[in-house]
């Protein structure tokens, strides 16, 4: 079932044109992310899923509805920035005050304890960490007990740990049934995390897949290079299973193809009695796919 559905998006600040053309749709239980440069539109687009912005032109319904309707507040979760919060109040406050706003709102102890913060219920938010106030801005969003949650620059300032526990708490959100509509600058969040992404570059969507199939439109996948202990001939390599392209560059062989390439071409290389020295692998990922997917539009 479709849960968000955006199709062909406008939407202008006076002259300036922010989201040009941008259409995606988001299924019931799907992580799916947004990716884009600074500018790109990114936030406009999710603000309008929010029903915080109207948009010029195009379609958005979430939950088959318009995002204007009061129905969609009680069925959307959207996580609110740092600064939406006043410093003295306490978790257990904040949390009681957002769960007022709801008919059917989540227990907000349970809610604090699965989401670590079961020990700060009394703690002043301008005493937090940035970890806990993370914490705080996704419990925020998820005490209606929505359907949907919307989160934009989840992890930002975040240290690697604390990333990586949001992370995990963002797949638990998941398996609990809820579908998470997430704006990242960070492609390791996004391939780790999103089950597709929307590219989005100067207000169009350029691209709409999984991470692996995004990497896979850009990319040849991996890329072998070495310097044999002994001359080969230049077409050595070229029927190793896996290999699409062989160059040779001062000594330096560069091998591209997919597979297990790696063992594919070190198993050749054995078998001519060559070693393969200064050897390296380097697997394409989602942040080369991306820089080559928005160069191409510039
Ligand atoms: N309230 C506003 N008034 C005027 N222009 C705006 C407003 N909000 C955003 N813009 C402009 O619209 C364009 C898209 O902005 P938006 O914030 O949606 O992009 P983004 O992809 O979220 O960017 P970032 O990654 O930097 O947060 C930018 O050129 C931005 O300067």
């Amino acid at each position: 079932m479709t849960v968000i559905d955006v199709r062909q998006l406008h939407k202008r600040y006076g002259d300036r044109v922010a989201v040009r053309d941008v259409s995606f749709s988001v299924e019931r239980g799907e992580i799916f992310g947004i990716i884009g440069r600074n500018g790109a539109g990114k936030t406009t687009t999710v603000e309008i899923v929010e029903g915080l912005r109207e948009a010029d032109g195009g379609t958005v319904r979430v939950l088959g509805l318009d995002p204007a309707d009061p129905a969609v507040r009680e069925r959307l979760g959207a996580q609110l920035q740092e600064s939406q919060l006043p410093d003295r109040i306490r978790v257990g406050e904040a949390l009681s005050l957002f769960a007022s706003f709801y008919r059917n709102p989540a227990h907000p102890e349970a809610l604090l304890d699965h989401l670590g913060l079961g020990g700060s219920v009394n703690q002043q938010y301008k005493k937090l960490s940035g970890g806990q106030k993370q914490r705080l801005s996704i419990a925020l969003s998820l005490v209606g007990s929505p359907e949907v949650a919307v989160l934009d620059e989840l992890t930002t300032g975040l240290d690697p740990q604390a990333r990586r526990d949001t992370w995990q708490l963002i797949s638990d959100i998941r398996d609990r049934g809820v579908t998470v509509l997430l704006v990242t600058h960070f492609m390791d969040e996004a391939e780790r995390l999103c089950d597709r992404i929307a590219v989005i570059d100067q207000g169009r969507t350029i691209a709409v897949d999984s991470p692996s199939g995004l990497v896979r439109r850009v990319s040849s996948g991996v890329r072998v290079t070495f310097q044999p202990s002994a001359p080969l001939a230049p077409d050595a390599l070229d029927r190793v299973t896996g290999v699409t392209a062989v160059s040779v560059d001062d000594h330096t062989w560069t091998v591209t193809g997919t597979g297990n390439l790696a063992h594919e071409v070190g198993s050749a290389l054995a078998a001519l009695s060559v070693v393969p020295l200064s050897l390296n692998v380097l697997q394409a990922d989602l942040e080369s796919a991306f820089v080559s997917l928005v160069s191409r539009e510039s």
